[in-house]
């Protein structure tokens, strides 16, 4: 099938990539004019793992092109995976998925089946079919899918084909038809719906793996409490197959472009239809204060962080990914900066974002070892595997006292014991060990 994907970003890109790998006919479209140019040579403007490699090889069999011109005369079907970011008021910011509409409504030649990839509030695909059909010459036909996206970054392209279901939401038999035509080849269970409910689900899925999330770190901050240690608590409960173990562990809380922006969205559209999503307004408070945590901690361990160096282990909003939109270490780079201290960050691969989204004054560091020598406390920000691997006695040989806070639980009690080391996890018993004489002297 001949596909107009608009929109290259994780999801739009992710998803040309994807149909092309299972022998459609895309064209991936996009305004940024350097950013087609980029990918036209075969070269992702996001780190994603697998999506670089099936890129150039579906460039190269002629399924896959890239460019910035709104036409789809040929299309047999266009994907609409533009952005909706969050406005001040937590809202959708729609204002691109109009302009897709518009530009589609003006080249259609003929009935055409478009398909929403993007998060949306739910009505809006009655909306953007509004939108076309009004603008688009009179004789034409327009069916409307919802076909919302449940990857994740980081692993967005295992995620397109090894997903637990593809959602479609129709109007009626023609765009149902269609879309399981199109999506056959992934193999993966489908699950049929009318377009309300399928914007639904996306928002009600990110929701409550937002709340998942933000209920154990309240049991987190109990167990601090009560001596318990929550990823104890965590297996335990996850041992219920009603309950389920993914989703459980205990952090900073989330950041991303995602879940942050959607439980807003959600509220704010339970909000317009007279409904008071309390569940969801306490799960975002909670996420909110929990990303200060480290920094609370850094001072129960130090007093005063005025002149401290303080080392950032990971800065992206989780592993395997560039993404710095929502990542927890803005907000706690910031309150380092405001209380005066001297902040050096790392990341794998996200330094050239973080650049544009962490305070000016925040210095970049190529290696871990150079981000932490002389400091005097570190903090886990992200669970990058090269971070998770990092010996514990490269925090005793190098930094001026070995403070490790981490944000991210990565290493076990036991292994930590083992060390002279001050180690404060989250919902887990802090332990601090110093050398007395020649043994370990344990706190
Ligand atoms: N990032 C993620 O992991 C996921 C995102 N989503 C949803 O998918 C949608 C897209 O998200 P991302 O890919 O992260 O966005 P993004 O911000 O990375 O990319 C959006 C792209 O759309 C392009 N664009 C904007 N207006 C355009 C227009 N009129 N014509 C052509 N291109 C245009 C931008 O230049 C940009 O390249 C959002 O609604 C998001 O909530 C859903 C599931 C996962
Ligand atoms: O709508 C979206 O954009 C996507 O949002 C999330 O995907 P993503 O944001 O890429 O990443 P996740 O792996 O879900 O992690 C989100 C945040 O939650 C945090 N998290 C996750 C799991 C956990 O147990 N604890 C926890 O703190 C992560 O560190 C991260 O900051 C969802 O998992 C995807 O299904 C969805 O498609």
């Amino acid at each position: 099938m001949r596909i107009s994907v608009i929109g290259t970003g994780y999801v739009g890109l992710v998803t040309g990539v994807s149909l092309a790998e299972i022998g459609h006919h895309i064209t991936c479209i996009d305004i940024d004019e350097a950013k087609v140019a980029m990918m036209a040579s075969g070269i992702s403007p996001i780190y994603e793992p697998e999506l670089e490699h099936l890129m150039e090889k579906n460039i190269q069999s002629g399924h896959l092109s890239f460019t910035t011109e709104l036409h789809f005369s040929s299309a047999d079907v266009i994907y609409i995976a533009v952005g909706t970011p969050q406005l001040p008021d937590g809202t959708s910011d729609l204002q691109y998925i109009e302009q897709a509409s518009q530009v589609i409504a003006r080249s259609l030649t003929k009935d055409t089946i478009v398909v929403t990839k993007s998060t949306v509030p739910v009505g809006t695909n009655h909306w953007i079919k509004t939108l076309i059909e009004e603008a688009a010459p009179e004789e034409i036909k327009v069916t409307i899918v919802s076909n919302p996206e449940f990857l994740r970054e980081g692993s967005a392209v295992y995620d397109t084909f090894n997903g637990d279901r593809i959602v479609i939401g129709t109007e009626n038999n023609q765009g149902r038809e269609i879309l399981d035509d199109i999506n056959a080849s992934f193999g993966l269970p489908i699950y049929h719906t009318d377009l309300k409910s399928a914007e639904m689900i996306k928002y009600a899925s990110n929701a409550f793996l937002a709340t998942k999330i933000s209920f154990i770190n309240e049991i987190s901050a109990i167990c601090e409490k009560v001596g318990a240690n929550v990823e104890d608590v965590a297996l335990g409960m996850g041992k219920d197959n009603r309950i389920g173990d993914k989703f459980l562990n205990a952090g900073i809380g989330y950041g991303g472009s995602c879940f942050p922006k959607d439980t807003n969205a959600l509220v704010q559209i339970a909000g317009n239809n007279e409904h008071d999503f309390k569940l969801l307004k306490s799960v975002i408070e909670v996420n909110n204060s929990q990303r200060m945590k480290l920094v609370e901690r850094a001072r129960e361990a130090v007093g005063d962080l005025s002149g401290k160096r303080i080392s950032l282990l990971g800065l992206s909003f989780k592993p395997n990914t560039d993404d710095m939109r929502e990542a927890a270490s803005i907000p706690i780079a910031q309150e380092l900066v405001n209380q005066g201290a001297d902040v050096v960050g790392y990341d794998p691969i996200a330094i050239p974002n973080a650049r544009s989204f962490l305070p000016e004054e925040v210095q970049f560091k190529e290696t871990i070892e150079e981000t932490l020598r002389g400091a005097d406390v570190a903090l886990i920000i992200t669970e990058w595997e090269v971070i998770k691997s990092i010996d514990l006695i490269t925090y005793t040989t190098l930094m001026t006292s070995p403070i490790v806070i981490d944000g991210r639980n990565c290493y076990s009690l036991d292994e930590v014991r083992r060390h002279p080391i001050h180690y404060i996890s989250i919902g887990r018993p802090e332990v601090q060990n110093r050398f007395v004489g020649n043994s370990l002297n344990t706190r």
